[in-house]
């Protein structure tokens, strides 16, 4: 069985990108399963302890749209015992007040279904003025801006999965 399930939602690609570059970080299909999760069934998560969340922020602050439409599904899953890390695309330009909310939404969410939070990320290095994907000083996971810091995508996305490594234990 799989280590590392993955489940991700894009609307224009980017979060999408960001998913195959984790998985490739973390040695291929042979240690993460991604899987869209406008194709997701809740049951998908049982087979996971270590578990990757993905979700760009849209339209000022809310869910992408096929996570909105997981979102009252989420309840039907026992994150009991589940590591759960995060990642979000946004912008921390065009959406200073509302920078990676998603990611602070599903973290939120699942936290309170019993999932313990992993891959805590520094929010050094980026410029914004509100997010709901910050808890005592850290987001609640990895920020991607592709429209603003793309040349740091790569980075930061090989710290990160360092840093899982050790966190997940795999
Ligand atoms: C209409 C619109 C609303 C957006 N709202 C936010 C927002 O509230 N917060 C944020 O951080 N990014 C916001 N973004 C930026 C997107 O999250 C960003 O472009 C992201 O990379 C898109 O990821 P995707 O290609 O996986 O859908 C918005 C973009 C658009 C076009």
């Amino acid at each position: 069985m799989a280590k590392i399930g993955l489940f991700y939602g894009t609307q224009t690609g980017n979060t999408e990108s960001v998913a195959e570059l984790i998985q490739k970080e973390f040695g291929g299909e042979s240690v993460v399963v991604s899987e869209e999760i406008c194709n997701a069934d809740p049951s998908d998560f049982e087979n996971y302890d270590c578990i990757i969340v993905g979700c760009p922020t849209w339209n000022v602050g809310e869910l992408q749209s096929d996570w909105e439409g997981f979102y009252e599904d989420l309840d039907a899953i026992d994150f009991t015992g589940k590591k759960v890390a995060y990642f979000g695309a946004g912008d921390q330009v065009g959406y200073a007040d509302n920078f990676q909310d998603a990611m602070g939404i599903l973290e939120e969410k699942i936290s309170s279904l019993g999932g313990k939070t992993v891959g805590y990320w520094p929010t050094d290095g980026y410029d914004f003025d509100g997010s709901k994907a910050v808890k005592n000083g850290k987001f609640v996971g990895l920020a991607i801006d592709e429209d603003n810091q793309s040349d740091l995508t790569e980075g930061r996305i090989k710290t990160w999965v360092a840093q899982l490594k050790g966190e997940f234990g795999v």
